[in-house]
This record gives structure tokens, sequence and C-alpha cells, in this order.
């Protein structure tokens, strides 16, 4: 479960300050699939990246399975970001160098991957439909292909939290669906909380959970549409 109390969030740019989000409230149920949705500029990446503990709120605060990110100290919101949450994002962000099965390892490369990480690998690549895509680089996939890598990548840590920063926004719509009956799929079958940003209303199912933002401020009360 996220929940997030009464958080305002303000960007500072010299002299200016941004109200991001304002006194925002809402909650996420434990392994839904669910949607930050509104327009452009209306505060959905910045209420991702305070979830996923990459940015702090100015005020308020957000939990986490019962836990204050706000209380966390700064080991434990390393941990939080290494090990419980996987984040996509709209650039793929592979590297080209390596192939598919380099880019899923590549948070354990340096330390060096286990016989069993790389099974691992493999398995989920086949897993994202990627069987015969085991050796290419990132050049020679499609858009639709780089992000199954991004997402294989992320489920390697078997994370309790995906979050997809408009994970689609480089994609067409056949590809747009597949990504996210994916991400869909994950959240079924795995039982991991998915939390996609986008300003695409066209891809809400009726059983994804929707937190709709506008102007900064939470819109209808989050929830589905059935
Ligand atoms: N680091 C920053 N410094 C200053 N202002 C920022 C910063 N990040 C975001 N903003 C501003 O905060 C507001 C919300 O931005 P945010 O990226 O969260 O919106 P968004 O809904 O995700 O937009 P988009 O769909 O276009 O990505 C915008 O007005 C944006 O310009």
């Amino acid at each position: 479960m996220i929940e997030v109390q009464q958080v305002t969030k303000i960007h500072v740019r010299g002299q200016t300050q941004v109200y991001a989000l304002r006194e925002v409230t809402c909650q996420i149920p434990a392994g839904a699939f669910s949607f930050i949705l509104g327009p452009s500029g209306s505060g959905k990446s910045t209420l991702l990246y305070l979830i996923g503990c990459l940015d702090e709120p100015t005020t308020g605060e957000i939990f986490v399975n019962g836990q204050s990110l706000k209380k966390m100290t700064a080991t434990e919101k390393d941990a939080y970001r290494r090990n419980d949450v996987g984040f996509i994002f709209q650039s793929f962000n592979l590297l080209a160098n390596l192939n598919a099965v380099d880019n899923v390892l590549v948070p354990y490369l340096a330390r060096g991957a286990s016989t069993q990480q790389r099974q691992e690998a493999i398995e989920l690549l086949e897993r994202v439909g990627l069987k015969d895509r085991l050796d290419h680089r990132p050049s020679q996939l499609s858009g639709g292909e780089q992000q199954r890598v991004a997402i294989a990548r992320a489920l390697l840590k078997k994370p309790k939290l995906i979050l997809a920063d408009e994970p689609t926004g480089e994609l067409d719509s056949v590809n747009s669906q597949q990504i996210l009956a994916l991400l869909r799929n994950c959240s079924q079958e795995l039982k991991t909380t998915v939390v996609v940003v986008t300003h695409e209303q066209e891809y809400v199912h009726e059983d994804d959970f929707i937190v709709r933002i506008r102007d900064g401020k939470l819109g209808t009360p989050a929830g589905t549409l059935s």
C-alpha cells in the first residue's frame, strides 16, 4: 500500500518557486496496477519520483507498506531504491554496447553477475517475449523491444513496487498496449504494485486503479472506473 499524506512539492529554480504538487492525499492499494493520470505539467512525474524516493516532499509524508519514506535514514533510502523499487523510464536507458542479457544484468555487472542471475535474466527476457533477441544490442531492437528489456531489468531484483514514468511515451499505440499488458501481467502474476505515469487516458482499463492529478492537485477521488 502506498499512502500519500498531504504532500506538497515546491521546485525552486533560482528565484522562482513552482508548486508541482499541492496537498495531495491518496492511497494506492498493494498489488494494484495503477495509473497517475493527468495533463502535461500537472505534477505526475514529481509524485512518482517522491514515491520512488528520488526526491523529497517539501511538506507531507509518504508511507510505503507502512514505512515512512521521510523517516528512513540515507542508507535505508538507498536500499529501498536499490532493492524494493524497479524504475522504468520513457527513454529505456539501456547501454548501447551491451546485449539484452547484459543490459538486464547491468545493476549486478560491476560486482560480477552470478550464473543464477544470468539464468534469471534470460528467463525474464523470455517472459517478456524476447527469447530470440538475447544477443541483440539496443540499436538492433525496436523501441517496444528495448522497453521490454528495461522491464526485464526492473523485474530482476523482484521489486515490491514498479514505478514507470511514461513507459509508452516513445512507442506507437500497438507497442504501447503490449507494454502495458505486460506490466498488468506482472502486477497480477507477481503481485507487484505497478504505478504508471501517463497522460493517455485511452490506455486505462476498467479495473485499473487511477490517481488523477490536475494542476498539482488530486482530481476526482482515486479509484477504479468500474
Ligand atoms: N526540477 C524542477 N525544477 C523546477 N521545476 C520543476 C522541476 N521538475 C518539475 N518542475 C515543474 O513542476 C511542474 C510539474 O512537473 P512534472 O514533471 O511533475 O509534471 P508532469 O505531469 O509529469 O508533466 P509531463 O507529462 O509533461 O512530464 C511543472 O510545472 C514543471 O515545470
